[in-house]
C-alpha cells in the first residue's frame, strides 16, 4: 500500500433501522477517507448517526450497503470472526464506557490487546513500559482498573487503544469526562499517533477537541459533509 492511499475508506455507506413501519436512515451515502497523518473530527447533533458510523467503520455493525476498507483490506461483508480479527489488528478503539477488563492489571490489559492484535512478543515488557510512560502511568502498570482515578482510567484506556500501534485510532467522545490536564494529554497523544503516520477519527460534541483536528466533518440526518 502506498503512503498516499487512505488508511481508512468508506464508500457509499447506508444503514437503515426499522421499528414497525418507521424507517430511519442512520447513514445515507457516507463517503469518508482518512489518510496517513490525518486527525479528523466527526461532529453532529444527538441522533445524527455518529455511533452507527463508528460501529460500521470498525466492523462492529454491518452497513446495509457500501464498503469499508482498513489498511487496504476490505472489512465489510466478511464473517464476524474475520471482522473481529481485522478490527483487533488495525483499529484502536477508545470508548466512553472504557475498554479495560477489571480483573486484569493495566499492564495485563495492554498485553492482552497486543496479543489479540497478533503483535509478536505481545507481553514483552519494554514496549509496554514505553506505552505506560507515554500516558504517564509508569507507576500504575501493576494496578487494577478499580483503583485508578478518572483521569488515570482515561489514560489507561488510551494506552490499551494504542497497544498494538493501530493504523486507525477511533475515539467516541474521548474527553467527555476528563479534566483539562487529562484532555490536553489525550489530545497530544492522539496528535503524536498521527505524526507517526497513523490516522485518528474522533466523534465529539466538543468544539475545543474539534479545533485540534486537521479536518472536521459533520453528520446530519445520516449524511456527511466537510465543514
Ligand atoms: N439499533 C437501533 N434500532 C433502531 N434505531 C436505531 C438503532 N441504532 C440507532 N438508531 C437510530 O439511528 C439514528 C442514529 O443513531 P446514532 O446512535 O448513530 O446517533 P448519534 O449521533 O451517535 O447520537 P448520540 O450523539 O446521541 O449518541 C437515530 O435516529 C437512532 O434512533
Amino acid at each position: 500500500m502506498s503512503a498516499a492511499e487512505p488508511l481508512l475508506e468508506a464508500r457509499g455507506l447506508y444503514r437503515f433501522f426499522h421499528i414497525g413501519d418507521d424507517e430511519t436512515a442512520a447513514l445515507h451515502g457516507v463517503e469518508l477517507r482518512l489518510r496517513p497523518g490525518e486527525f479528523v473530527a466527526v461532529m453532529g447533533p444527538s441522533g445524527s448517526g455518529k455511533s452507527t458510523l463508528l460501529a460500521c467503520l470498525t466492523g462492529l455493525d454491518e452497513p446495509d450497503a457500501g464498503a469499508v476498507t482498513v489498511a487496504g483490506r476490505r472489512l465489510t461483508r466478511r464473517p464476524e470472526a474475520e471482522r473481529a480479527r481485522l478490527r483487533a489488528r488495525h483499529f484502536g478503539i477508545l470508548r466512553q464506557s472504557g475498554n479495560l477488563f477489571p480483573q486484569l492489571s493495566v499492564r495485563q490489559n495492554i498485553a492482552l490487546q497486543r496479543r489479540l492484535a497478533g503483535v509478536r512478543g505481545g507481553a514483552a515488557s519494554a514496549p509496554i513500559d514505553a506505552l505506560l510512560e507515554r500516558v504517564a502511568l509508569a507507576h500504575r502498570g501493576d494496578d487494577y482498573p478499580a483503583s485508578l482515578s478518572g483521569g488515570e482510567t482515561a489514560r489507561a484506556a488510551l494506552a490499551v487503544a494504542l497497544a498494538a500501534d493501530p493504523a486507525v485510532l477511533i475515539a467516541d467522545e474521548p474527553t467527555a469526562e476528563v479534566d483539562r490536564d487529562t484532555e490536553d494529554r489525550l489530545l497530544d497523544t492522539l496528535a503524536a499517533h498521527c505524526a507517526a503516520g497513523r490516522a485518528v477519527l474522533v466523534a465529539t460534541h466538543s468544539a475545543e477537541l474539534a479545533r485540534r483536528a486537521d479536518r472536521i466533518v459533520r453528520l446530519r440526518d445520516g449524511g456527511l459533509t466537510d465543514v
